[in-house]
C-alpha cells in the first residue's frame, strides 16, 4: 500500500501541484504547470474548524452561514443552519456533543474555539481510525503530524499554556487515552498553520486547520490568495504563476512597513526574505514618515545628521523637529480622549467629529500614503456608514483607495473590496457615472480574488449590470433631448 506521502504525492499531482523543500523555508507547494490569474491552485476543505464565537450561534458549524441559525438542544453549543447541514456534521457532532453535555457550566465556559478546534480535531481522528468516515491523500491526520510546530522555539510560559490546555482538552473527552505531549505540540501547531476563516469582505468568522494549504509558505508579495466560501478554502492565482514556480500566500496584513510586518511574522518563527522586505526602499518612509511643509510636493522627509529637523528627499524643503513632535503628541493625545471616550459609549457623531479632527492633524503631518492617516480614514468611513451619512463616507472612502493601490498588489481583495464600497454608495448618492466606474474596478479585481460563482459575487455582478443600464437609459435620455 502507497505511504501517505505518495498519496499525497499523487494526489497533488493530478491538481497539477508538488510538494517540495526549500532552503530555510521547510516545505512549500509549487506549481506543476501554469496558471493564470483568478485560477484556483488549490482548494480544501477543513481537517477541522470551529466558528469563533460559541454558544452565541454567529455561524453555522457546518457551513459558516449566519442566517436562521438553530442551537442543538442537548449540548447548547452547537449552532446548524438547517437539517442538511445538522446530517452533514452528525457523525463528530454525535461525538461532541456526548462530551460537552456531560460538562459542568463552569467547565463548558473553557471551551474556547482553539480548545473546541482541538477537542474536533481528535474526534476526526477517531472517526477516520475508525473508517467511520472517509480519508484520502489530501485528508488524513498524517498531514497534521507533518505540519511545523516550531515546539523548540516555543516560550516556556507558552509551552505552559499548551500543556494546560491538552489537559483540559484530557477533561472534556474522558474516555479518550489521549497522548497530552502530541497534543501540546499540536497546539504550537495550530499557532503557525491555522488559518482565520473569513467571510467574502475579510471579517473573521471562525478558524480552520488545511493541512495541505498549510504547506503553502509566505510572501509579502504573494502570488496567490486565499478565500473562502463558507468554509471551504480557495486558492487563487493573483498573477501568472509559471510551472515550477512555488506558490505563495500573505499570512500577515501586508499593508505595514518592513519592521511592523517582520513583527507580525515572529509569531510564524522566520524572518522574510522576499522581495519587499529585502529591498531597501523608500516606501517604508512613505508609509510611516511625515509629509513635505510644501502641500503641492509628495516627497517624504528623513531627519536630518544630529537630528535637527527633517528635510524633504524631493525638494529639500525643511520641516522643524519640534514643530513635527508637538503635533505628534497633539494627535495621540487626541486619539487616547476619543479611545476612553468610545469605551464610555458616546454618541458616534462625537466620535465622528473627534476622529475628523485628528484626520486634519495627521493630513498636515503624515506623508498622504501614511499608514496611520489611512487607518484614521478608514475609521471615520465605518462611523459615517453606521451614522448613515452616505456623502462624508463617499469622502473617506474615496481617500483610502490611493494609498490601497499603492501598497497592495494591483489584484488584492482590499482595493476590490473598497472599490465595491465606494460603486454602492456613489449609486445610493446617484452619481451613476462614477457608480459604473467604481463597480466595475471592483468586479475587475474581485473576479480574480473571489472568482465568480459565489453569492457575494453574483450579488457585485448583479448590481453592476443594474447600474450599466441605468446609465446606458441615462446616455440615451439625455441623447433624445
Ligand atoms: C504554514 S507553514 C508553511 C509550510 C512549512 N514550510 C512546512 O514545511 O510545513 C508556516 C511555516 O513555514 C515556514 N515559512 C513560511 N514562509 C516562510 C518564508 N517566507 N521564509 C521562511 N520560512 C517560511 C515557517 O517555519 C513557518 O512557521
Amino acid at each position: 500500500m502507497a505511504s501517505w506521502e505518495e498519496q499525497l504525492r499523487d494526489e497533488l499531482a493530478g491538481r497539477d501541484l508538488a510538494v517540495a523543500s526549500v532552503p530555510g523555508k521547510g516545505r512549500g507547494l509549487f506549481a506543476a504547470r501554469s496558471f493564470f490569474p483568478g485560477e484556483v491552485v488549490i482548494s480544501q476543505e477543513p481537517y477541522a474548524s470551529t466558528p469563533n464565537k460559541i454558544s452565541v450561534g454567529s455561524n453555522c458549524d457546518n457551513c459558516f452561514a449566519s442566517r436562521n441559525l438553530r442551537k442543538c438542544s442537548v449540548c447548547r453549543v452547537a449552532w446548524y443552519c438547517g437539517s442538511a447541514c445538522q446530517r452533514e456534521e452528525w457523525k463528530l457532532h454525535q461525538l461532541e456533543c456526548r462530551a460537552i453535555a456531560a460538562l459542568t457550566e463552569d467547565r463548558k465556559k473553557m471551551l474556547t474555539p482553539t480548545i473546541r478546534l482541538m477537542v474536533r480535531l481528535v474526534l476526526r481522528r477517531k472517526l477516520q481510525d475508525d473508517k467511520a468516515i472517509p480519508s484520502s491523500g489530501t485528508d488524513n491526520y498524517n498531514l497534521v503530524d507533518a505540519l511545523e510546530s516550531h515546539i523548540s522555539e516555543v516560550d516556556k510560559n507558552q509551552l505552559v499554556l499548551y500543556a494546560q490546555m491538552a489537559n483540559l482538552v484530557q477533561l472534556i473527552l474522558p474516555s479518550f487515552e489521549l497522548d497530552l505531549k502530541e497534543i501540546t505540540h499540536t497546539f504550537s501547531k495550530f499557532a503557525c498553520n491555522a488559518h482565520t476563516i473569513c467571510d467574502p469582505e475579510l471579517r473573521p468568522l471562525g478558524t480552520g486547520l488545511y493541512p495541505v494549504l498549510s504547506i503553502i509558505n509566505h510572501s509579502c508579495v504573494p502570488n496567490a490568495v486565499l478565500i473562502f466560501e463558507g468554509q471551504t478554502a480557495y486558492v487563487r492565482a493573483l498573477q501568472p504563476i509559471s510551472k515550477n514556480e512555488e506558490v505563495s500566500i500573505s499570512y500577515i496584513e501586508t499593508a505595514a512597513t518592513t519592521m511592523k510586518r517582520q513583527d507580525d511574522l515572529k509569531h510564524y518563527y522566520f524572518t522574510c526574505t522576499c522581495p519587499r522586505c529585502v529591498k531597501d526602499s523608500e516606501e517604508d518612509a512613505l508609509l510611516e514618515g511625515y509629509r513635505c511643509n510644501d502641500q503641492k510636493c509628495d516627497g517624504f522627509l528623513l531627519p536630518n545628521a544630529g537630528n535637527k529637523g527633517y528635510t524633504c528627499q524631493k525638494c529639500s524643503t525643511s520641516r522643524d523637529g519640534e514643530e513635527l513632535q508637538k503635533m505628534a503628541s497633539d494627535v495621540l493625545l487626541l486619539s487616547d480622549k476619543v479611545s476612553s471616550l468610545v469605551s464610555s459609549g458616546i454618541d458616534n457623531s462625537e466620535v465622528g467629529s473627534m476622529y475628523k479632527t485628528i484626520e486634519e492633524l495627521e493630513r498636515k503631518l503624515y506623508h498622504p500614503l501614511s499608514i496611520t492617516l489611512l487607518h484614521t480614514r478608514e475609521t471615520l468611513l465605518k462611523i459615517y456608514m453606521e451614522l448613515q451619512d452616505w456623502q462624508t463616507a463617499l469622502m473617506y472612502c474615496r481617500l483610502t483607495i490611493p494609498v490601497y493601490e499603492r501598497i497592495y498588489p494591483p489584484f488584492h481583495p482590499m482595493i476590490g473590496l473598497q472599490f465595491y464600497t465606494c460603486g454602492k454608495l456613489e449609486w445610493l448618492l446617484e452619481y451613476t457615472e462614477d457608480a459604473l466606474m467604481s463597480l466595475t474596478r471592483a468586479a475587475d479585481i474581485l473576479r480574480i480574488t473571489h472568482g465568480t460563482k459565489s453569492e457575494f459575487m453574483k450579488e457585485l455582478l448583479g448590481k453592476l449590470e443594474e447600474v450599466r443600464a441605468e446609465a446606458s437609459f441615462r446616455l440615451s435620455a439625455g441623447d433624445e433631448q
